[in-house]
């Protein structure tokens, strides 16, 4: 088998940790996608699944336990290290958009490979043509603002895919979608997943889109266990 695109083991997660408001999210959760899967991780609101991602992404540190991207083991990795490895293996639609209000739609899709140091021309072909993907190439030109959530939240999705990475890490992707273009936004994705061996994580309450993905991972008591 190629190696994991991404693997976590022994994750262990606690806020507040030593006071009385102690919460223990993560309790050993391990999980390891192979390139070219889409899984979906399924949770209660409030089970842990955004800490989960979070740390996935390299966004938060465990306590302990270890995340390993492409086969890299980043535990104890440099700040710069993490932020490499994210830019460059790593795409993130979060819940809330989190789009550049001052930039459009392009420009937002266009902005992680400008930072990876592709030209902007070769930025904006490749953007244009993941929002044409997801059937909003013409609103292109219009920053956040102008756009409906459910158009904000296809150019996350580009933008998380700008770069080609090796993980999609997705909470609630198609939440704001109506059942119409949340399928197209999955055939966009399974596409790319299907061509490039990405491997995507996808945390979603919508049962119904769950059972589409590949693979099915259910967050209980802070690990993971398989559907
Ligand atoms: N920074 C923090 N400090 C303290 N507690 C936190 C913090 N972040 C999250 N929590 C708590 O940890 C638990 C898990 O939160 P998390 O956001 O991971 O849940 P979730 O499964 O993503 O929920 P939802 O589906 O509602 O977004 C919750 O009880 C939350 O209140």
């Amino acid at each position: 088998m190629s190696e994991p695109a991404l693997r976590l083991s022994g994750i262990e997660k606690t806020y507040n940790r030593g006071q009385t408001a102690e919460i223990r999210v993560l309790r050993g959760a391990a999980l390891t996608l192979a390139p070219g899967e889409v899984t979906a991780l399924v949770a209660p609101s409030g089970a842990g699944k955004s800490t989960l991602l979070h740390i996935a992404g390299l966004l938060d540190v465990p306590d302990a336990g270890t995340v390993e991207i492409g086969g890299q083991d980043m535990t104890g990795a440099s700040d710069r290290a993490r932020t490499r490895v994210r830019r460059r293996d790593v795409g993130f639609v979060y819940q809330f958009h989190h789009l550049l209000p001052e930039f459009s739609a392009l420009e937002n899709v266009a902005l992680p490979q400008r930072a990876e140091g592709t030209g902007r021309r070769a930025a904006e072909a490749r953007a244009r043509e993941l929002l044409d993907s997801v059937g909003i190439a013409d609103r292109a030109g219009h920053r956040p603002a102008a756009l409906s959530g459910g158009e904000q939240q296809r150019v996350a999705f580009c933008r998380a895919l700008a770069n080609a990475p090796r993980v999609l890490l997705a909470d609630e992707p198609t939440g704001n979608l109506d059942p119409a273009t949340s399928d197209r936004v999955f055939a966009a994705l399974m596409t790319l997943v299907r061509e490039t061996g990405l491997a995507a994580l996808i945390a979603t309450h919508n049962l119904e889109l769950a059972a589409r993905m590949d693979r099915r991972l259910r967050l209980e008591e802070g690990t993971v266990v398989a559907d």
